[in-house]
């Protein structure tokens, strides 16, 4: 394995992380034991927190010893952050999907991401504090080049975007997937595909069955949604906490035990998995946003 990723099952869970895992993908279902603690992290203040670790990679690898043993220390190192990357063309709505899911809202106005943003989200399921990291990708070539192997580096799982209303989005999804394949992302990381602005229902030119057809292809879950329309905040919602059930049900990720051996706080890394129940692998699930604005 090259990044810290589940190594089994990579389809929606039924029974695994007990209410977690049920109705995956459904609309809502998601959030029925998920609580929101905080949201919406800054991102200098991400990028700083970031900068001033000993490591910069999401999930790093420990095994060091400090000599710090006050419990803010073992509360932050308790929790398990999940690195979710969202990937796609340039304007498909990547970043404005981030934004509805970490702070609640559509920005008005947006530009196109240098680089890369990433944002943040404190969630609680089945009573374990989990930090959803989704880090927001430039689309545009000359925005990525430099960055890109961090994008891959530790990744937990992936948000393949495209814009329902731009077909070529949609055919630029098999690139977007070769390039997340050449960074030896392991095909065990959970991925799933979002269709969005399902609002511009007059414009659509990507028809559902062709999406769905695609995602069943690649193992993964489509979602139809749409970042601006606020009735969607709940399905866009699903889309990251499928994913963070999906990884808790999994294993441990950076996962650190905490020892105490005189005086002092010993750091490792969880290897062992966790025993999850066998997942029930479904059909990929499109958010309820179908109901709403049937599609020809
Ligand atoms: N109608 C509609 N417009 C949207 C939706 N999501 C995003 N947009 C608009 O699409 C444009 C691009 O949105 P972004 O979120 O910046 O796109 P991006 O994929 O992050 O673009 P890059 O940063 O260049 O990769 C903006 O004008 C948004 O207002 C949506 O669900 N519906």
């Amino acid at each position: 394995m090259t990044n810290d990723s589940p190594e089994e099952e990579t389809r929606a869970p039924g029974g695994g992380g007990g209410g977690c895992g049920r109705g995956i993908g459904r609309k809502h279902r998601a959030d029925d034991n998920v609580t929101i603690l905080t949201s919406s992290m800054d991102l200098h203040r991400a990028s700083r927190s970031r900068a001033s670790s000993s490591n910069n990679d999401a999930a790093p690898s420990i095994t060091s010893s400090v000599d710090l043993s006050t419990s803010s220390l073992e509360l932050s190192i308790q929790t398990r952050i999940f690195k979710i990357i969202v990937i796609g063309d340039s304007n498909v709505g990547k970043t404005c999907l981030t934004f509805r899911f970490t702070g609640g809202s559509f920005p008005d106005k947006t530009e196109a991401t240098i680089g890369v943003d990433f944002r943040e989200k404190v969630v609680e399921i089945e009573g374990e504090t989990i930090k959803v990291q989704v880090w927001d990708t430039a689309g545009q070539e000359r925005f990525r080049k430099s960055m890109v192997e961090h994008y891959y580096r530790n990744v937990h799982a992936v948000v393949f975007v495209y814009d329902v209303t731009k077909m070529a989005s949609f055919r630029n999804l098999q690139t977007w997937i070769e390039e997340c394949n050449g960074h030896r992302v392991s095909a065990s990381v959970p991925r799933v595909l979002v269709g969005n602005k399902c609002d511009l229902v007059d414009q659509i030119q990507v028809p559902s069955n062709m999406a769905l057809k695609f995602a069943d292809a690649h193992n993964m879950l489509l979602f139809e949604t749409s970042a601006k329309d606020p009735r969607e905040s709940q399905n866009v919602n699903s889309i990251f906490m499928s994913l963070a059930c999906r990884l808790k049900a999994q294993k441990s990720l950076l996962y650190r035990d905490v020892e105490r051996e005189d005086g002092r706080v010993r750091l490792t890394q969880e290897t062992e998995t966790k025993s999850a129940p066998q997942p029930q692998l479904g059909k990929p699930l499109r958010s309820g946003l179908m109901e709403r604005y049937p599609r020809t």
